[in-house]
């Protein structure tokens, strides 16, 4: 894919455009097994949906890529050579990968402004040792970042007076702040109203191809606004069941008969 260059994969080789590469991954919980040779893989700039019904395997999925679950086999490849299932959560992180889980962890008594700087700094290519003041370079993407979560007007509030969804934008806001490579989010709009759904909706169709994003969600309204031409994956026992888009996967007969059938 050509878009690779320009997105923030800042020195990841994804020669190839792709990010992620799951490899033939098996975890076992006593035996049971949550992944069952789980091969996937989603490319620089993608915004891929996840579905499944409970217990497919999502969340293990999600814990396997962020090294809190080493797999029994198999290889977690980002980028075209870095295998995360050497690596340890803080160092996976360190290497770009954000992930969002279902419950906002905002700063609440900080503004909202505050929680994006706050962010920034833990970003280590920012050294707030050296410049206690921000840059206009800093600023720049605060007020940048601010617009897309459509929290400008709300920049000296403290987080704790948000809305649900204004957390929760404001959290993606605190993601996007250290330049992930890769972000995944678990079940973004749980907890949405409406209408908070459909601008987290807008939202992410703004972060497509500036973004490598993988969304996992039940609400299948939202992932059909979200996937637009793109691809949904679905998972079920530890496997990918079906992949294609939304449309395809909606009217696969193993897809219907896994949602109906329970
Ligand atoms: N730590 C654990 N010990 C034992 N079994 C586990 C553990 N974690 C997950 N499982 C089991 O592995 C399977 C996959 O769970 P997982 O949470 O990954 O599914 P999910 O697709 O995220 O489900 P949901 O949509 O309900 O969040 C489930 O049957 C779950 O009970």
């Amino acid at each position: 894919m050509s878009t690779g260059a320009r997105l923030s994969t800042g020195g990841l080789d994804t020669v190839h455009g792709v990010i992620l590469y799951l490899e033939d991954i098996t975890v076992s919980f006593d035996g049971f097994k949550a992944l069952n040779n789980l091969t996937l893989d989603i490319d620089v700039g993608e915004l891929r949906c996840i579905i499944g019904p409970n217990g497919a395997g999502k969340t293990t999925m999600m814990d396997v890529i962020t090294g809190k679950t080493r797999p029994a086999s198999g290889r977690a490849f980002f980028g075209q050579t870095m295998d995360l299932t050497s690596l340890s959560e803080a160092q996976i992180a360190h290497q770009g990968i954000g992930r969002k889980f279902q419950r906002p962890t905002v700063f609440e008594n900080h503004s909202v402004f505050e929680n994006l700087e706050l962010a920034m700094k833990t970003d280590k290519r920012v050294l707030p040792t050296l410049f206690s003041r921000l840059g206009g370079e800093q600023l720049d993407r605060i007020a940048q970042t601010l617009d897309l979560i459509r929290l400008g007007a709300l920049a000296g509030t403290p987080a704790g007076l948000l809305s649900h969804g204004q957390k929760q934008w404001l959290e993606i806001g605190m993601l996007l702040m250290q330049e992930p490579r890769l972000l995944l989010l678990d079940e973004p709009v749980a907890g949405m109203t409406d209408a908070e759904t459909e601008r987290t909706g807008e939202l992410l169709n703004e972060l497509r191809g500036k973004h490598s994003l993988m969304v996992v969600e039940h609400d299948m309204d939202f992932v059909a606004q979200i996937a637009g031409q793109g691809k949904v994956t679905v998972l079920h026992e530890g496997s990918v069941l079906a992949e294609g888009s939304m449309a395809a996967v909606q009217s696969d007969p193993r897809v219907i008969e896994v949602y109906l059938g329970r």
